[in-house]
C-alpha cells in the first residue's frame, strides 16, 4: 500500500512499467574527444586523488566503514565548482567499494517515471551518480528522497480513481550526488545524503602534483618551472590544468622541440589568451563588463550576463567563485562590484571608494 505523502510515479495505464528509452538515460560520462582525454587522466583510487585532504579523509573513514560491516554506505553529496573532481570523485567511490557506477543527470531525468526506470533497475550495492541533482525536477526529487530512505519507489497503475499504487522495493545502492549549487537543493533531499563533501579550488602545489602526474601518464617531458607556470594559470582548477597542459603538449610539439619547457608554456598560453592570473575569455569579459560598461557595479546577475552574452548560471558557477576567490569581483545585496584588483587587471585606474562598495 502506498503512504500517505509517498511520491507516486505515473507510468502509464498498462503493464508498462518501466519507460522505454529509459536505460539511454544512463550515459557513458566519456562520450566526447575532450572527455575522453580528460577521462584517460582521472584518478582511479582515493590514494591517486590529489589534494581536497579533508574531504578525502572523510571519505574514506565513510567507505572503510560500509566496507567492514558488509553493506552499502550512506549517501554521498559532493559539491562545488566545475572541474574540481566531483565525478571523478564519483568513480573513485564506487571503484574502492568494487561496485559498478551508474551515471545520470539531473537535466536528462525529465520525468519522474524516468528516474524510476533507473532506480528500480540497480542491482544490489550499485552506486549511482547523479551529476547535476539540483537540475532534478520537483517529482523526480520527490521519488528520490523516498527511494534513498526507504529503498522504495511506489509505482502507479492506471489512472483516476482506477489508479493503484504498487510498491517496488529496492535493493540497497548508494547516491552520490553532485552539484555546483548545493543551496539550490531542497531541504528534505539535502537531509538525505549522510555524507556532505565540500570541494574546493586547489593551491597551486596541488595542481603541480596533479600536472606531472597526468604528464607521466601522457609521457611527455614536463619541467618543474613549466608545471609551476601551468598551475599558476590554472584557476585552481584540475580540469583546466590538464587541459592547459594538452595545449601547451601541442605548442611543444608543433612550434619547439618537444619539451614543456617554461618557455613553451608562456608561449603556448599566450597563444590561448590565458593571462597571468589564470583568466580566461568568459572571466575577463565579466570583468571588462562590470568596470568599463558599469562602472564597477552594482549590477544584478542577469543584467551582467545578458552584457557577456551567456546564461546567469554560467557567470554564477563557472566565472564567478574564481573572481570573488580571487578578490577581484564582490557580491553584496545590490548586486556584483569590480574591486580594486580587478581595476588594476584590466590596467585602469582605480576609481575612488571602489573598495567600500563592498559589503
Ligand atoms: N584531485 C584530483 N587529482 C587529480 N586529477 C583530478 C583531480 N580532480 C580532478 N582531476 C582531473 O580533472 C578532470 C575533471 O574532473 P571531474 O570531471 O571529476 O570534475 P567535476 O567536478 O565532476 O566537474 P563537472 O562538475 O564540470 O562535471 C578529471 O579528468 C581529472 O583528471
Amino acid at each position: 500500500m502506498r503512504e500517505p505523502g509517498a511520491p507516486r510515479v505515473e507510468v502509464g495505464d498498462g503493464e508498462d512499467l518501466v519507460p522505454d528509452g529509459a536505460e539511454s538515460l544512463v550515459r557513458a560520462a566519456a562520450d566526447e574527444p575532450e572527455r575522453a582525454a580528460e577521462a584517460a587522466l582521472r584518478p582511479r583510487r582515493l590514494e591517486e586523488f590529489v589534494g581536497q585532504r579533508v574531504v578525502r579523509d572523510q571519505l574514506s573513514l565513510v567507505l572503510q566503514a560500509a566496507l567492514g560491516r558488509g553493506r552499502a554506505p550512506d549517501h554521498v553529496l559532493l559539491s562545488g565548482p566545475p572541474g574540481l573532481g566531483k565525478t571523478t570523485l564519483a568513480m573513485i567511490i564506487a571503484a574502492e567499494l568494487g561496485a559498478s557506477l551508474r551515471v545520470t543527470s539531473g537535466p536528462a531525468i525529465q520525468h519522474a517515471g524516468d528516474l524510476a526506470a533507473v532506480l528500480s533497475s540497480l542491482e544490489e550495492g550499485e552506486v549511482l551518480f547523479i551529476d547535476e541533482i539540483h537540475r532534478l525536477a520537483r517529482p523526480a526529487e520527490e521519488l528520490l528522497y523516498v527511494a534513498m530512505e526507504d529503498f522504495r519507489v511506489d509505482v502507479v497503475v492506471g489512472k483516476g480513481a482506477g489508479a493503484s499504487a504498487i510498491p517496488l522495493s529496492l535493493p540497497p545502492f548508494t547516491v552520490v550526488g553532485a552539484t555546483t549549487r548545493a543551496g539550490l537543493l531542497p531541504a528534505p533531499l539535502r537531509d538525505r545524503f549522510g555524507f556532505t563533501g565540500h570541494l574546493d579550488f586547489y593551491a597551486d602545489d596541488e595542481l603541480e602534483r596533479v600536472l606531472v602526474r597526468s604528464a607521466g601518464l601522457l609521457d611527455v617531458p614536463l619541467e618543474a618551472a613549466a608545471a609551476a607556470e601551468i598551475a599558476s594559470r590554472s584557476r585552481g582548477t584540475p580540469r583546466i590544468a590538464n587541459r592547459l597542459l594538452r595545449r601547451v603538449r601541442d605548442w611543444a610539439q608543433v612550434r619547439g622541440d618537444g619539451t614543456l619547457s617554461l618557455a613553451a608554456a608562456r608561449s603556448a598560453l599566450d597563444v590561448y589568451e590565458v593571462d597571468v592570473r589564470g583568466l580566461d575569455r568568459l572571466d575577463r569579459a565579466v570583468l571588462d563588463a562590470l568596470c568599463r560598461r558599469f562602472g564597477g557595479g552594482p549590477v544584478g546577475l542577469t543584467t551582467l550576463a545578458v552584457a557577456v552574452g551567456e546564461e546567469p548560471e554560467t557567470v554564477e558557477t563557472v566565472a564567478e567563485p574564481f573572481l570573488v576567490r580571487e578578490g577581484l569581483v564582490g557580491r553584496t545585496a545590490r548586486g556584483r562590484v569590480a574591486l580594486p584588483p580587478a581595476w588594476e587587471h584590466l590596467g585602469l585606474p582605480v576609481p575612488a571608494g571602489s573598495d567600500t562598495l563592498f559589503g
